[in-house]
């Protein structure tokens, strides 16, 4: 059975009707069956539902925060299913490092049927499994101005990416920035843990945002880790430096076409564990989903090659 895991709200309501097309293009082909979700998060749900079900595949048919949820379950299951991801979010963000026919229905369908999988990494922040990025500072004010907005009822006319580079701008010159000191714990996912670590201390300093990437793309426009790769067993860390609210914007504008790692605030390097030693729990989010983690130390890890996903 394929199992059509569909986030109604996504894309502002565009994937309701991408859902319709994909159901209506797989139906001859095998037992198909569609799970809708019902409130934020329930992606999780669905597809746990939809393994214990016998999916031989799961195909989401969302945005990042759909694949986000849908990966929770996959990696927590007893059993190794494979994804695949029709785009119908807004910013899609990480099926723009995967490399599939992602945005063309049918393509996709033919993808489907063959079910030939590439594995890729999954990270893990705090416990939390991302596929794409996980970050800490700007980008959580962003998004927390973002669902302020959306509870208020503001900012409806505009669209998902559109809307998140406005309220990014918005929130660019007065956000204070985070003290925190980054460790990089594992430099490679080969290495024993224990090992004598390659151990490099970023320094405790201010940070406007550090960013764990296993995918290039984030926030709809940016391609903040240029150089990351979604099967190399490891996370490109972006740390960017507390710059004045003036240096601000340049490096933002960088950060589009991917050039702002050469910029001096900005520090990247690689490794496959890192614990981040802030003042208190702090806020993070994980392919664009907000959480509070734990504790004041966050580790982050990657699991080499852990999701198989449909190419
Ligand atoms: N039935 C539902 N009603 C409201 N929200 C839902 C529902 N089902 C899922 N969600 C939540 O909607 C949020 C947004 O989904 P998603 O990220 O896939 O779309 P998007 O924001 O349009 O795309 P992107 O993240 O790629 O920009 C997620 O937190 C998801 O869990």
């Amino acid at each position: 059975m394929i199992a059509v895991v569909v986030n109604p709200a996504a894309g502002n309501g565009r994937a309701r009707n991408i859902a319709s097309d994909v159901m209506r293009a797989l139906q001859h082909r095998e037992d198909i069956v569609e799970f809708t979700t019902r409130t934020r998060g329930d992606e999780a749900q669905q597809t746990s539902l939809a393994i214990e079900r016998g999916a031989r595949c799961v195909v989401v048919v969302g945005g990042d925060g759909s694949v986000h949820h849908a990966v929770r379950a996959l990696t927590s299951a007893t059993r190794r299913v494979p994804l695949a991801i029709v785009a119908a979010g807004t910013g899609n963000d990480f099926v723009k490092s995967l490399g599939t026919p992602a945005h063309d229905i049918h393509a996709m369908v033919q993808c489907i049927t063959r079910a030939q999988t590439r594995p890729i990494d999954v990270g893990l922040i705090d416990g939390t499994p991302f596929v794409n990025a996980a970050g800490l500072g700007f980008d959580v004010a962003v998004l927390e101005r973002m669902q302020q907005k959306q509870t208020q009822g503001r900012q409806q006319w505009l669209g998902g990416t559109a809307a998140y580079v406005v309220t990014a701008l918005g929130a660019l010159l007065g956000y204070r920035g985070f003290d925190a000191s980054l460790r990089t714990t594992l430099a490679s996912s080969h290495d024993a843990p224990g090992a004598p670590a390659w151990q490099e201390r970023i320094g405790h300093h201010a940070h406007l945002m550090t960013v764990f990437a296993n995918g290039q793309c984030f926030g709809g426009a940016f391609r903040i880790a240029p150089e990351a790769r979604l099967d190399d067993g490891l996370l490109d860390v972006v740390d960017i430096g507390a710059l004045t609210p003036w240096q601000r914007p340049a490096v933002f504008l960088r950060a589009v076409r991917g050039t702002h790692l050469s910029h001096a605030a900005v520090r990247s390097h690689f490794g496959a564990a890192f614990t981040l030693h802030c003042e208190a729990p702090p806020l993070y989010e994980a392919d664009g989903e907000l959480y509070r983690a734990s504790a004041a130390t966050v580790t982050i890890s990657v699991r080499p090659a852990a999701l198989d996903i449909i190419v």
